[in-house]
C-alpha cells in the first residue's frame, strides 16, 4: 500500500532523529494518557526509528487484544529485555511462535493451572503466618512497618518455595540489595533505552547515561541468583521424591534430556530465562498491589473499616483468614479490583509488535509497529468510570471480572499474551490483604495525616510506589480492638 493512501493514526509532530521520544517523560503511561486526551484513543508516535501506536480506550483495546490479537502478539526486540531474557528465551518477551507456545504450555501445566496453584495453598498460608508474626513484633513497640519491604519478602518467599523449592532468605543478594535488584530489573525491562530507538548513536547515550552499566549489574545479580537455584536443585536431585518436583526440575529435565523445542536444544539459559519470568513476574506485581491497596485504605478510613468488619465477621475467633474464607469476602475482592483499576502494576501491559497490516478505527496499522495498550489511561477514563480518580470499591458491586473480556479493566492484559498468573497473583494478594486487615488496625506514623500519604509512582515495567509505605500496626484482639 502506498504511503499517501494510508490513513495513519493522528499524533503530535516529531523532532528530527528523536521523533517523539522527548514526550514520554519519566512516567510514560501518564504522558501518553495526556497525549491521548489531545489526539484521541489511537495515536501514532515515532520513538526515534520505531513507529509506535498507543491505544487508550476500551474499544480500541478490544480491537487490539481481541479482533487483531493474532496480528500483534509478537514482541519487539529491545536491548534491556534481550539481555535480561537471555535473548528472548523466556515467555513474556519471546517472539510469537512455536517456542513461546511450547514453554507457555509447559509452565501452565506445571505451575499456573488452578490445580497446581491450589496445591501450593499450604505454602501461602505458612508464609502469611510468618508475615503476621513479624509484623506482630513491630506492633509490640508501635514501630512503623515498611510494608514495601515486608510484601516484597513475602511474595519472593512464595515464588521461591513454589517455583524453586527453597525458602527466600534474602541473603541470595548482597545485604539489603534484594528490593533494589528487583526494582532495577523492572526499570530496565520497562526502560526506553536510546540504543533501541536511535540508530548509530544510541549505545553511546546509554553508556554515558549509565543505563548500560545498570543493565549489566542487574543481569549479573539475577544470573548469579538463578545459577544458585539451579545448582541447588541439581545437587538435591538424588534425594528428591517425585512429589517434591517443581517447575525448575521440569525445566532442568528438558535440558538434561537434550530436548529440542522448535528445533533448538533447551539449555540452562532457557531455564534461567523462564525463572526470570516467574521471579520478576510474580514478586513485584503481587507485592505492589498489596502496598497500593494499603495506601488507598489508610487514606480512606471508611473503606478500611468496612473491609475489616467484613473479614472479622467472617473469620470470627478462628484465628486467621484462610483461603476457604476468601470467596466469602465480597468487599475485599472489590477493594482489590479498585486497587488494580487505579494502580495496574504494569500500566502499559507488555509492549507488542504487529506482524501484519490491519486497521483500528479506520486507521492503518503497519507491520513492525510497536503497540502499547495504556491500561492505566483506560482504567481512569471518565467516559467509563464515575469520579475515576477516587477510590470507591463499591463501583464493583455489579461484578466486572478479570476474565480478559472486560476491556475497561485490564490489569492482567488479555488475549494470547495475557497473564497466565492471574489466579496465583489474585489469591496471593487477597490472602495477604485479608490477614493484614484481620490481625491489625493500622495507623499513620505520628504527625502524618491521611492526605499526606505520598502516592507518587516509580517508573518501570512494573510501577512501584515511589516512597515506602510505613504504617503502625496495632494488634486487634477479636471482640475488642486496642484502638
Ligand atoms: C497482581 C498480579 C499480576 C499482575 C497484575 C500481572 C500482570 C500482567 C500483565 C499486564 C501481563 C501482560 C499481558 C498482556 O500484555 O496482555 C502479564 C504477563 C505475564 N505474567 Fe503476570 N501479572 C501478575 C502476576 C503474575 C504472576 C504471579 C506470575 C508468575 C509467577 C506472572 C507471570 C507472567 C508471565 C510469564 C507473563 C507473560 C505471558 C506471555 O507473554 O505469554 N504474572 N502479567
Amino acid at each position: 500500500m502506498k504511503k499517501q493512501n494510508k490513513n495513519l493514526p493522528p499524533g503530535p509532530s516529531k523532532l528530527p532523529i528523536l521523533g517523539n521520544l522527548h514526550q514520554l517523560g519519566t512516567l510514560p503511561h501518564q504522558s501518553l494518557c495526556n497525549l491521548s486526551k489531545k489526539y484521541g484513543p489511537v495515536i501514532l508516535l515515532q520513538l526515534g526509528k520505531v513507529p509506535t501506536v498507543v491505544v487508550s480506550s476500551a474499544e480500541a483495546a478490544r480491537q487490539v487484544l481481541k479482533n487483531h490479537d493474532l496480528d500483534c502478539c509478537t514482541k519487539p526486540s529491545l536491548a534491556g529485555i534481550g539481555r535480561l531474557s537471555y535473548n528472548y528465551l523466556d515467555i513474556a518477551f519471546a517472539p510469537y511462535g512455536n517456542y513461546w507456545k511450547e514453554v507457555r504450555k509447559i509452565c501452565v501445566i506445571e505451575f499456573f493451572s488452578t490445580k497446581k496453584v491450589q496445591s501450593f495453598r499450604f505454602i501461602r498460608e505458612q508464609e502469611v503466618a510468618l508475615l503476621i508474626d513479624s509484623i506482630s513484633q513491630s506492633s509490640l513497640s508501635a514501630i512503623p512497618v515498611d510494608l514495601n519491604e515486608k510484601m516484597m519478602y513475602f511474595s519472593a518467599s512464595i515464588i521461591c518455595r513454589t517455583a524453586f523449592g527453597k525458602r527466600f532468605e534474602g541473603n541470595e543478594f548482597d545485604e539489603g540489595k534484594f528490593q533494589e535488584v528487583v526494582r532495577d530489573a523492572m526499570a530496565m525491562l520497562g526502560s526506553f533505552s536510546a540504543s533501541d530507538f536511535l540508530p548509530y548513536i544510541g549505545w553511546i547515550i546509554d553508556r554515558l547515561s549509565g543505563l548500560q552499566g545498570r543493565l549489566e549489574r542487574s543481569f549479573l545479580d539475577l544470573d548469579g541468583f538463578y545459577q544458585h537455584i539451579i545448582d541447588q536443585r541439581l545437587n538435591a536431585k538424588e534425594t528428591k521424591h517425585e512429589e517434591e518436583q517443581n517447575i525448575t526440575d521440569t525445566l532442568l529435565k528438558l535440558e538434561s534430556n537434550q530436548t529440542e523445542i522448535n528445533a533448538v536444544q533447551f539449555t540452562q539459559n532457557h531455564v534461567k530465562a523462564i525463572l526470570m519470568n516467574l521471579f520478576l513476574g510474580g514478586v513485584g506485581t503481587s507485592a505492589i498491589t498489596v502496598v497500593w491497596a494499603m495506601a488507598e485504605l489508610i487514606r480512606n478510613p471508611r473503606a478500611m473499616k468496612k473491609s475489616q468488619e467484613e473479614i472479622r465477621n467472617c473469620v470470627g475467633n478462628k484465628g486467621e483468614a484462610d483461603e476457604g474464607d476468601i470467596e466469602k469476602l465480597k468487599y475485599l475482592k472489590m477493594v482489590v479490583k479498585e486497587t488494580l483499576r487505579l494502580h495496574p502494576p504494569t500500566p502499559l501491559l507488555i509492549p507488542r509488535e504487529t506482524m501484519s497490516h490491519f486497521k483500528i478505527n479506520e486507521y492503518d496499522i503497519d507491520p513492525k509497529t510497536q503497540v502499547y495498550v495504556n491500561a492505566w489511561a483506560i482504567q481512569r477514563d471518565p467516559d467509563i468510570w464515575t469520579s475515576p480518580e477516587e477510590f470507591v470499591p463499591e463501583r464493583f458491586e455489579d461484578d466486572i471480572d478479570f476474565n480478559g473480556q472486560n476491556y475497561e479493566l485490564l490489569p492482567f492484559g488479555s488475549g494470547r499474551r495475557g497473564c497466565p498468573g492471574v489466579y496465583m497473583g489474585l489469591i496471593t494478594v487477597e490472602l495477604a490483604l485479608a490477614n493484614l486487615l484481620y490481625f491489625f488496625d493500622w495507623k499513620l506514623p505520628d504527625g502524618l495525616k491521611e492526605e499526606d500519604v505520598n502516592m507518587e509512582e516509580l517508573p518501570g515495567l512494573a510501577v512501584h510506589k515511589k516512597l515506602p509505605l510505613k504504617l503502625v500496626p496495632v494488634k486487634y484482639i477479636a471482640g475488642h480492638s486496642k484502638i
